[in-house]
């Protein structure tokens, strides 16, 4: 089968983890008789230089004719001092928005190879790991269209003062929520909604529509947690949670931080996926693909990037978008396998210092050490 997919790499670091993620891509298509087109596309600053416009409306024309987005990141210093609608990371809500993605799933989950990577001790993971382990495996399932990053804003003529808006309907609530249900009902079947209700009215709303649709669900356990809360709970008991579903910000603000737990924000994948049907002759469902991360100018040009997060949302793509189950866990496994022979980027390295069986290797050695477990030749 041939897909087509719109590859955006941005800015930074964001076209040196796009490389190895597509390397990793063709050797599954070789492997499993897939053909993967890309269609290479501008977006963020570099876009800007080039057009004078973070999204142009050619990527976004071209992404939607795709079956599905693999990005990169986009941002950086040089571009900081544009107005805000002009600004590198417009492009992403601009996708995101255009191709109706507004459940962006973001799992975060320690695997066993990197429990010296995560801050956390032993004793603290296992008291809340349901079987006791030093472990966790959660799902941020964060609002992506709509909230605070969508509402109005705008300064006073003097400049002197600023705002913006949290507005959420219900029924972008209600859809997330299903979304966040679905994913629950194929995992613990726990689902805790997070946000602000002591104080914001949208997070009333939120809590409302909530307690409504969770009736829907009788057979997932429903509970509710103040962001403030759930933000201390994610590194005072991370075991507790399976699906928190929340808002737009702050899902964006909880995912940096559980990806911490997992070892670095280097390994946090995520899908952002809508309401679109299957397309029917085909059976793929469009979604965009990216790390969490951004595009880290401090590492920028340096062969140090963590691609394993890119790699891993490739494989997110394999699963959501073309529902090659197969495949995805393939790239799972060889991602596995690289971590179980010792490979580390600096970022997800012993944080005790010992180098034990590490072996520390750049972005690029990383991407090829995926590709040869891949191959059966690590
Ligand atoms: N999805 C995106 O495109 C996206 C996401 C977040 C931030 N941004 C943009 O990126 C720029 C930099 O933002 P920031 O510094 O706040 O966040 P960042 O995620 O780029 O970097 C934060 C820290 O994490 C490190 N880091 C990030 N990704 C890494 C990886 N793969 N491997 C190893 N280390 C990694 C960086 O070196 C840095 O120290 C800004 O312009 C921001 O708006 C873009
Ligand atoms: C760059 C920025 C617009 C983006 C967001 O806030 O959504 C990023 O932080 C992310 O998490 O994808
Ligand atoms: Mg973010």
């Amino acid at each position: 089968m041939n897909y087509s997919i719109a590859v955006i790499p941005g800015d930074g670091i964001g076209p040196e983890v796009i490389a190895p993620a597509l390397e990793v891509l063709d050797v599954v298509g070789d492997t499993f008789g897939h053909i993967f087109n890309y269609a290479e596309l501008e977006a963020g600053g570099c876009a800007i230089d080039s057009t004078g416009e973070p999204l142009p409306a050619s990527t976004l024309e071209t992404a939607k004719q795709c079956d599905a987005v693999l990005l990169g990141a986009v941002g950086g210093p040089q571009w900081e001092t544009l107005p805000g609608n002009l600004r590198p990371e417009r492009a992403l809500l601009g996708l995101r928005s255009g191709l109706g993605l507004f459940a962006n799933l973001r799992p975060a989950a320690l695997l066993p190879q990197l429990r010296d990577a995560c801050p956390i001790k032993d004793e603290v993971l296992a008291a809340s790991n349901p079987e006791g382990k030093p472990s966790f495996d959660l799902l941020i399932v964060r609002e992506l269209t709509g909230g605070l990053y969508f509402g109005a804003r705008g300064r006073s003529s003097d400049g002197t003062s600023a705002f913006d808006t949290e507005t959420y309907s219900k029924a972008e609530i209600e859809r997330v929520l299903h979304s966040g249900y679905a994913a629950a009902a194929v995992r613990r079947k726990k689902l805790c909604v997070v946000d602000k209700a002591n104080v914001l009215e949208s997070s009333r709303l939120w809590r409302e529509i909530a307690q409504e649709t969770a009736k829907q669900y009788p057979d997932i356990e429903t509970t509710y947690m103040y962001v403030d809360n759930a933000a201390m709970q994610l590194v005072r008991a991370p075991g507790q949670f399976d699906v928190m579903v929340t808002s737009n910000l702050f899902g964006d603000i909880l995912s940096d931080e559980a990806s911490v737990l997992t070892g670095s924000i280097g390994m946090l994948a995520s899908a952002s996926l809508g309401s679109a049907g299957t397309d029917s002759e085909k059976g793929t469902v469009m979604g965009m693909y990216e790390p969490i991360h951004g595009s880290a100018p401090d590492i920028a040009g340096k062969d140090t990037a963590n691609p394993l997060a890119t790699i891993l949302s490739a494989a997110m793509m394999l699963r959501y978008s073309f529902k090659l189950e197969k495949e995805a866990a393939a790239v799972e496994a060889a991602v596995s396998a690289v971590l179980d022979a010792g490979y580390r980027t600096g970022d997800i390295a012993r944080r005790d210092g010992k180098k034990g069986e590490e072996k520390i290797v750049g972005t690029k050695a990383m991407g090829e050490a995926v590709i040869k477990a891949l191959e059966g030749k690590l």
